[in-house]
């Protein structure tokens, strides 16, 4: 059984006649320990597609399962890093990751809880910043104390929404090989979203495309046998890092815009109908009374499709 099942899911936003279909045909298993990234253009639906798994967006249609049980709610089995971090401010790194693990070891004495939570500081080399406030922090720190609080929360699953695209190239290639290696130590199940294909390739086990076919599908599952830890600079001349490169972009590209049917709408038409300049000269268009109003005719509607 995978720990968490997508079956046939679809998703729009929007009423009748504005609607914006977004996901469809979502089907998606992942095995326990598995490392998923889903890479996708940004505004496809990854956001909404991962937000199905943490409890936040239900579908229209199909459903999905954490290990076999429909998911209805977000819960601490499903640990969530954001984008943009999400520290309380006033509380140190030390007091942000203990809050989270107050919560869910409320039967741990304070002692061990403060051990867990040293622990995970230290996961995320961040012992000597323990005591510092977020804004004393730089963006990197910020987003490590965001992963080393989930982490603590002993998930079932890491859910990961584009966890490092507020950071610049550098730091963001430091914490992709941190996130790995913490996972090689930890194998937590992880689910990753992002537009970055090579960022894909470097952590994952298997890259899923996320199809801007609109609405946006999955597409077939690239598994990624390149040995771990992977080196980042061995690995750009690594042939099969190449070849899988090329394979997940082109077929992000291909499929770019296919089935374009998204939203149906209805356009009251201008209540003015046109008139025929070709008999401007004419006796009876000088005599006319004025153009004609389309509605002292009927109130057109069109359906348009954009
Ligand atoms: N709650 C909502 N109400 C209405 N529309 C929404 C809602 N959530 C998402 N959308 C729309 O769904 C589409 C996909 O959004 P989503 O955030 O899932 O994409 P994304 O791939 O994560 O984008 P990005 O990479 O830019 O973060 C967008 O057009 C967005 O405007």
């Amino acid at each position: 059984m995978p720990l968490i099942e997508i079956k046939n899911a679809s998703k729009g936003f929007g009423l009748p006649g504005q609607r914006s279909e977004v996901l469809k045909d979502i089907n998606l298993a992942v095995e326990e320990g598995e490392f998923v990234v889903i890479v996708g253009y940004s505004g496809t639906g990854k956001t909404t597609l991962i937000n199905l798994i943490s409890g936040l967006v239900k579908p229209d249609t199909g459903v999905a399962l954490m290990e076999d049980r429909p998911i209805t709610e977000p819960g601490t089995d499903r640990g969530l890093v954001f984008q943009n971090y999400s520290l309380l401010p006033w509380l140190t790194v030390e007091e942000n990751i203990a809050l989270a693990v107050d919560e869910v070891f409320k039967d741990w004495t304070k002692d061990q809880r403060a051990a867990h939570v040293a622990k995970y500081i230290g996961m995320v080399k961040l012992t000597s910043a323990a005591k510092k406030l977020p804004k004393e922090l730089s963006g990197g720190m910020r987003q490590r104390v965001s992963v080393a609080r989930t982490l603590a929360m002993n998930p079932k699953v890491l859910l990961m929404d584009e966890p490092l695209s507020a950071l610049d190239a550098l730091t963001r290639a430091t914490l992709q090989d941190e996130i790995a290696e913490i996972w090689l130590n930890n194998k937590t199940t992880v689910v990753w979203i992002t537009n970055d294909p090579d960022e894909a390739i470097l952590v994952a086990d298997r890259v899923i495309p996320l199809l801007p076919t609109s609405p946006a599908t999955l597409g077939e599952s690239i598994p990624v046998n390149l040995d771990r830890p992977r080196d980042r600079k061995a690995i750009n001349h690594d042939p099969e890092f190449k070849k899988l490169r090329a394979h997940l972009i082109t077929t992000l590209l291909e499929s770019k815009g296919k089935n374009k049917v998204k939203s149906n709408r209805k356009l009251v038409l201008p209540d003015i109908l046109p008139e025929d300049l070709g008999q401007a000269n004419s006796f009876e268009f000088l005599s006319r009374r004025g153009p004609k109003r389309r509605n002292e005719i009927k109130n057109e509607e069109v359906e348009v499709t954009a």
